[in-house]
C-alpha cells in the first residue's frame, strides 16, 4: 500500500479509497477528529517486548503472534501483533495487518481493541494495540481449568451488550465497517472486565456498493460465517448480525459454535429447534445454576434466534439488538419484579409456548384499550423482552395494577390494597385484556388476578394445605356503578 514510508496520518489518508473522492473527503473532514496513530521503530518494539521473548508471548493467531510490550518507560503496556508474512490475496491488495491499520486508524470506540500505532520492516508488519489482560471471551466461556468459574448471567448479558454496542458503532460509522469475523476469541477482556471487540484483519470499511467491498471475496470463521454470504455482493451488516447471533448462543450455552460432542454439531441446528419449542433450559449453560429470572434466558435465546435467521432481511439491525439486550439487562436488575415474575413464569410454563411465532416474526396485532386509546401492539416490536403474545407474564409485566403493590405481606409478597382493586378504565383496559385468571401460589398465600367480582371463597387448597386467598380484580361492574353514582350526585 506504500503508506508506511511517510508520516502515519497523512499516509493513511492517502491510501484510504475514501479520500479519492473529493466530495466525501470534504464531508468526512467536517465530521471526524483525526485519530492519533503513533509510528514506532522496530528497535522500540524489540526493546519493549524484550526481543519478542517467550515471557512476553501472549498468543498465536492465524496471521501471526502477539506479544506484551512495555513502552514509554513503563507508562504504557500494549500488545504487539507480529505478522510473519504479507498475506495478500489476488482480490484484496491489503494484508490483514494493513487492513487492521486502515480500519482502526479511522474508528475508535471504548468497546474496541483500539490501535495505538504500528511499525513496519521489510519482513514484518507490527501493530501496536491496547493490551487486554484478562484473556478472551472464548477462554472465559470454554476454559476447563478448575480455578476459573464460568461467568454468571449478569456478566454474560453485560458482555453481550458491550459487544453489540461495539458492532453497532462499526455499522454506524461513516463509511460503515463490517467486521466479518465476530467470534468469542476475537472478544478480549480489558482490565476493568469489559468486553472489547478486536482483530480487524478481515474488516471491510465502505458501503456495499463500493467497488472494493463488491470485489472482496467472502471470509470469516467457520461456524460463525453467515450461510447467506456466498458471494461478495451478498455482504451486508446482517452478516455481522448472524455471527453475533452465534456468539450470543455461545454465551447462553457455553458450547462451541461447532462441537462434535453435541448432536447436531452446529450450534444453530442444535439451539434453534429447542428455542422454537420453548425449551430454554435445554440451551442454558449447564455449569450455571438456574438463571435468576427465566425470562432473561428466554429473551436472550429469542434474540439470538432472530439474529441467525436464514432470511437476511428478517434479522434485526445491531441497533435493535442493542435495545433488546438493554431490555434484558433491565430485567436482570429489577429484583422485586423478578421475584413476582419468577413465580408467574412457573404458572406460564404450564401454558403452551408459542415462541415459534415470535421467531418467524409473524406480525400479529393485539388490540388493547378502548376505541380512542387503542394500542396496536406489534409482536415484532415487542420482540425483545416480550413474552409470547397472550402469555401470562406479558400481561403481568404490563399490569400497572400489580405495579402499584407496595408493602410486603407476611407471605413475602408485596401487598397494600383491598381485595378488589379499583382502577380507572383507561388505565386498566390495556393491562388485563383477558378475563382468564392468573394464579400465583406463594409460600403462604394464593394470589389470583382477574376481571370480575370476588364472590369466591377466601381460602384455597394447595398441595393438601388450606391457604389464605387474595383476589386482585378489576371489577368493571362496580366501576360502572361508581361512575353512575358520581354522575347522579352531580
Ligand atoms: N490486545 C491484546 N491483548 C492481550 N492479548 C491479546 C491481544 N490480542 C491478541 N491477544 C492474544 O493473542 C492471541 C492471538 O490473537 P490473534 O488476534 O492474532 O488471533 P485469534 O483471534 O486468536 O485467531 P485468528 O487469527 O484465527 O482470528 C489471542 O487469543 C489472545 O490470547
Amino acid at each position: 500500500m506504500g503508506y508506511f514510508s511517510c508520516n502515519a496520518d497523512s499516509a493513511i489518508a492517502t491510501c484510504d479509497p475514501y479520500n479519492w473522492d473529493r466530495k466525501r473527503r470534504k464531508n468526512n473532514k467536517k465530521n471526524t477528529n483525526p485519530i492519533q496513530i503513533r509510528h514506532f521503530t522496530y528497535a522500540d518494539l524489540l526493546t519493549a517486548t524484550n526481543y519478542f521473548s517467550a515471557e512476553s508471548f501472549l498468543g498465536k493467531g492465524s496471521h501471526g503472534t502477539v506479544y506484551r510490550a512495555i513502552l514509554d518507560g513503563g507508562k504504557l503496556i500494549a500488545a504487539v501483533k507480529k505478522t510473519t508474512h504479507h498475506h495478500q490475496s489476488a482480490f484484496n491488495s491489503c494484508s490483514p495487518a494493513d487492513n487492521e491499520i486502515e480500519v482502526l486508524s479511522r474508528v475508535q470506540h471504548p468497546r474496541l481493541v483500539n490501535l495505538i500505532g504500528f511499525s513496519d520492516t521489510d519482513s514484518n508488519k507490527l501493530l501496536v494495540v491496547e493490551y487486554m489482560p484478562n484473556d478472551s471471551l472464548y477462554d472465559l466461556l470454554h476454559s476447563t481449568t478448575t480455578c476459573t468459574s464460568p461467568p454468571g448471567w449478569t456478566r454474560r448479558v453485560r458482555f453481550a451488550l458491550q459487544i453489540a454496542k461495539a458492532v453497532q458503532a462499526l455499522h454506524s460509522s461513516n463509511p460503515p465497517v463490517i467486521h466479518r469475523d465476530i467470534k468469542s476469541s476475537n472478544v478480549l477482556i480489558d482490565e476493568s472486565w469489559n468486553a472489547r471487540l478486536g482483530d480487524f484483519g478481515l474488516a471491510l470499511r465502505g458501503r456495499v456498493e463500493d467497488v472494493r467491498v463488491k470485489s472482496t471475496p467472502p471470509a470469516g470463521t467457520l461456524g460463525y460465517l453467515d450461510p447467506a454470504y456466498l458471494a461478495p455482493a451478498d455482504l451486508s451488516n446482517k452478516s455481522d448480525v448472524f455471527s453475533f447471533g452465534i456468539l450470543l448462543l455461545e454465551i447462553i450455552s457455553g458450547r462451541n459454535a461447532i462441537d462434535v460432542n453435541y448432536s447436531p454439531p452446529s450450534i444453530v441446528d442444535w439451539a434453534v429447534p429447542m428455542i422454537k419449542r420453548g425449551h430454554f433450559a435445554g440451551i442454558c449453560d449447564h455449569r450455571l445454576g438456574p438463571p435468576v429470572d427465566p425470562t432473561v434466558v428466554r429473551n436472550l435465546a429469542v434474540l439470538a434466534a432472530k439474529c441467525v435467521r436464514t432470511t437476511v432481511e428478517k434479522r434485526p439491525s445491531m441497533a435493535e439488538v442493542v435495545e433488546g439486550l438493554k431490555f434484558v439487562r433491565k430485567r436482570l436488575h429489577a429484583p422485586i419484579w423478578n421475584h413476582l415474575r419468577r413465580r408467574v413464569s412457573r404458572v406460564q410454563e404450564s401454558h403452551s409456548l408459542d415462541v415459534e411465532e415470535e421467531i418467524v416474526g409473524v406480525t400479529k396485532a393485539v388490540k388493547v384499550g378502548n376505541r380512542r386509546n387503542r394500542k396496536v401492539l406489534n409482536v415484532s416490536s415487542l420482540a425483545y423482552g416480550s413474552e409470547p403474545v397472550g402469555s401470562v407474564a406479558e400481561r403481568m409485566t404490563r399490569s400497572k395494577s400489580v405495579g402499584s403493590l407496595g408493602r410486603r405481606s407476611k407471605a413475602g409478597l408485596a401487598v397494600k390494597m383491598p381485595a378488589v382493586v379499583k382502577l380507572s378504565k383507561s388505565r386498566s383496559t390495556g393491562l388485563l385484556y383477558s378475563p382468564q385468571l392468573v394464579h400465583y401460589k406463594g409460600k403462604g398465600l394464593v394470589l389470583e388476578i382477574g376481571i370480575g367480582r370476588d364472590a369466591d371463597s377466601q381460602t384455597r387448597q394447595n398441595d393438601g394445605q388450606t391457604l389464605p386467598r387474595l383476589f386482585l380484580g378489576l371489577d368493571l361492574e362496580s366501576e360502572k356503578e361508581m361512575h353512575e353514582k358520581t354522575r347522579r350526585r352531580k
